[in-house]
């Protein structure tokens, strides 16, 4: 990836929504990563474990509850309303449904045309060809313009999205749960269409999903979230090739093997229990309540990030002893 360069950095990032009087929802508590520009930063983990509250939080769709998301070293939360506006120009987002997320009364050039209006980008003369360019871009039709949404397929409502998103030449784009609500069979096309225009375009992605299987494809690190906190964070070929954190492990065995010819010999790992409420959450690890190896310690103390090999962090008691050692070799080779 040669000389890495930090676009966005999330620190200590929390998000907690108040839930009546008493109570405080914990989506998003104490997440932390970077993401290198021109990479794919996947993050995934089940059904509110806290990926999209992560997502909207840090182009501030939420105020924080802590912590900072500092965008080209910028803290996106001190920005005034002024230079909100113009962080949007570099930041846009996908949504998972693009049923939903188009507005059904708005033509395609009025869907794709919406930032570029917000930025006073391509006026006059200039914005039917530039709808006509992008909609060649993501591999649609330059005719389609004029048609309404509900006269696409799913994966063609997600092309305009991404045409919309691509329309102010951002340079980061968090996508959120893109190819969910797609058909098997389309998902692969959106997200080598992400991938190109990626190659195309030096584009930064923050991909959001819960399946960890297209996930591997299309990212060069992937963090895993479970219940509002990153577990293990690493490349995607480690993270496949040697996941640490038994959460990572209980995700990848759920993963069909594609080939029906070949014979799925992997202990799939069931884990016990149900997720508990980020409402109140369990002391010390918050996994500790399903993980088949939780010790005593980990009912009390909060794990602490072990970097157990290069790049490759987990926070998980079992592995917190590996800091030292590791320490005490870079030490011993200097
Ligand atoms: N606006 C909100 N108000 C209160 N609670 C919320 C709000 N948005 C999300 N939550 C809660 O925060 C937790 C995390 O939700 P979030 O949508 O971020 O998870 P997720 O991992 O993206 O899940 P999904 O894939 O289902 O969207 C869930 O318990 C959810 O119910």
């Amino acid at each position: 990836m040669g000389q890495r360069e930090k676009l966005v950095e999330v620190k200590h990032l929390k998000k907690h929504f108040t839930m009546g009087k008493r109570s405080v929802l914990k989506a998003v508590d104490d997440v932390s990563f970077d993401i290198y520009k021109g990479e794919t930063f996947g993050l995934v983990g089940e059904s509110g474990c806290g990926k999209s509250t992560t997502g909207r939080t840090m182009i501030r769709l939420y105020d924080r509850t802590a912590g900072q998301v500092l965008f080209n070293g910028q803290d996106i939360h001190q920005l005034n309303a002024k230079e909100q506006i113009a962080l949007t120009k570099n930041v846009q987002m996908v949504f998972q449904d693009p049923y939903a997320s188009l507005n059904p009364r708005s033509t395609v050039a009025e869907i794709i045309a919406e930032p570029m209006d917000v930025h006073g980008l391509y006026t006059g003369k200039k914005r039917k060809p530039r709808i006509q360019e992008l909609l060649e871009i993501v591999g649609l039709n330059r005719d389609h313009a004029n048609r309404f949404p509900h006269e696409f397929s799913g994966g063609q409502r997600q092309r305009i999205g991404i045409a919309r998103a691509l329309s102010v030449d951002p340079d980061f784009i968090i996508a959120d749960e893109p190819i969910s609500a797609l058909d098997v069979s389309v998902q692969a096309q959106v997200v080598n269409l992400m991938k190109q225009l990626q190659e195309e375009r030096g584009l930064t992605y923050l991909f959001i999903a819960h399946d960890l299987s297209m996930v591997k494809h299309i990212s060069d690190r992937i963090g895993v979230m479970y219940l509002g906190n990153i577990v293990e964070l690493t490349s995607s070929a480690s993270l496949y090739q040697k996941p640490l954190h038994p959460y990572t492990q209980a995700l990848l065995s759920a993963i069909p093997i594609p080939d029906p010819d070949i014979e799925d010999k992997r202990e799939r790992i069931i884990l016990k229990g149900e997720l508990p409420s980020p409402v109140n959450p369990p002391s010390g690890c918050v996994f500790r309540t399903r993980c088949p190896v939780a010790m005593a310690i980990c009912a009390s103390v909060k794990p602490s990030w072990t970097e157990v090999d290069d790049q490759h962090y987990v926070a998980c008691h079992i592995f917190e002893g590996q800091q030292a050692k590791k320490t005490k070799e870079k030490i011993e080779q200097l």
